[in-house]
């Protein structure tokens, strides 16, 4: 059995990551960390985990966390970072799902995070985890950097362009929408049901940190600097998003092939699904899933390619890919633990 360490259980991540371990046969929690809840039972906090665990919250210990064979950080930006050196050390494999690692570059990193990186020589040794572009990369990593959750849905949307090197790379646009679980679950105004329920805005239309890490993936694999503009936005509902995405084909002949261009790509993926030509996925079909469901859209008399792309921001967008890479990095059947279908309705 995998001895796993989770720092920042009481988050929804943190618990996400706990609902999937739950029924994975390769893995037993040791610990689970917060430092608010500490000493109290998993299942008093979290009653759909009754019968599951029998753990409590504890203090993140170094020493504790050192003794297992993988650790997920589920914590803000800038904790991992400091855990990390005493972590590699011991030799103990980590999956981050923050930002820590997610940036090459540390000067960019530091303007979005708004702090100077502490590691940077983990930054370069750290692998990005997203499995369609980097499986081998992962399978050998002791430190991954689990992508985003708008990183991911909009990545996996443009990539098949991207790589075959069809679209004007200049000029991308996604359009995303995500609910509220993304912010976390600490108490924050902004997202209160009053806030957010019956409404629906942009936000960080001017610049969001993702928009680098973005711009990272995309720009690796076209294979040149890509222009992109992302605009996020809050929609009031709890799980998912949606990005629609917009590119300007460089010969209108290619249309023809574009549906099997993305079913060819992602054909040996077990976790990317391309719908039919026209078809509009819905968040619902992805809810609780480790799924990106992708369609393509043509409209009469323009040659922009349209591509809906749909996560679970809390799944694939974090603790399912989470666990993907995990399977990955232990060379275990890369979909163990990850089956479940979507909840619907
Ligand atoms: N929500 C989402 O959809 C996604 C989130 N992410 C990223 O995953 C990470 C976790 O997100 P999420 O679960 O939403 O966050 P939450 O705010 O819901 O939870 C954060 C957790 O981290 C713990 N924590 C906070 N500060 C520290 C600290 N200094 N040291 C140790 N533990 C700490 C908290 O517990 P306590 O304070 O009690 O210790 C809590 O358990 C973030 O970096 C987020 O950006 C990535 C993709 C999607
Ligand atoms: C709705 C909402 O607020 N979403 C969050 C998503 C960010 C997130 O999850 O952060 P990382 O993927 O970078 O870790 C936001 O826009 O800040």
């Amino acid at each position: 059995m995998i001895k796993i360490g989770i720092v920042g259980g009481t988050g929804y991540t943190g618990v996400e990551l706990l609902r999937i371990l739950a029924v994975h046969p390769e893995v037993e929690v040791k610990c689970i960390t917060s430092r608010s809840e500490a000493g109290m039972p998993v299942a008093d906090m979290y009653p759909n985990l009754r019968g599951y665990f029998d753990l409590v919250f504890s203090v993140p210990d170094p020493t504790v966390l050192a003794g297992c064979d993988l650790v997920f950080f589920a914590t803000p930006h800038g904790v991992a970072m400091r855990m990390i050196p005493e972590l590699m050390a011991a030799g103990v494999r980590v999956v981050d799902l923050s930002a820590d690692y997610r940036l090459k570059d540390l000067d960019t990193w530091a303007q979005w995070y708004g702090m100077p990186h502490e590691t940077p020589d983990w930054v370069a040794k750290a692998v990005y985890g997203l499995p369609e572009v980097a499986r081998e990369e992962i399978r050998q990593a002791q430190l991954v950097a689990n992508p985003g959750c708008y990183p991911t849905a909009v990545q996996l949307g443009f990539l098949p362009l991207l790589e075959a090197g069809l679209v004007d790379s200049a000029r991308l646009i996604a359009d995303a929408k995500s609910g509220a679980s993304g912010a976390g679950r600490q108490g924050k105004i902004g997202m209160l049901h009053g806030e957010v329920g019956e409404s629906f805005k942009a936000y960080g239309a001017s610049g969001h940190r993702h928009l680098p890490e973005i711009r990272q993936g995309l720009s690796a694999a076209a294979g040149r600097e890509v222009g992109i503009t992302f605009v996020p936005h809050l929609v009031p509902m709890v799980r998912g998003i949606e990005a629609t995405l917009y590119a300007e084909l460089n010969d209108v002949a290619d249309f023809e092939r574009l549906q099997s261009l993305f079913e060819t790509r992602y054909q040996d993926e077990p976790f990317v699904d391309v719908m039919p030509f026209g078809s509009h996925p819905e968040t619902r079909s992805v809810r609780g899933a480790n799924q990106c469901r992708m369609a393509l859209h043509r409209q009469e008399q323009s040659n922009m390619v349209i591509v809906s792309s749909v996560i679970d921001n809390l799944v694939k967008g974090a603790a399912g890919q989470a666990v993907q890479n995990m399977n990955i990095m232990f060379g275990l059947d890369e979909a163990m633990g990850l089956n479940a279908p979507a909840l619907l309705p």
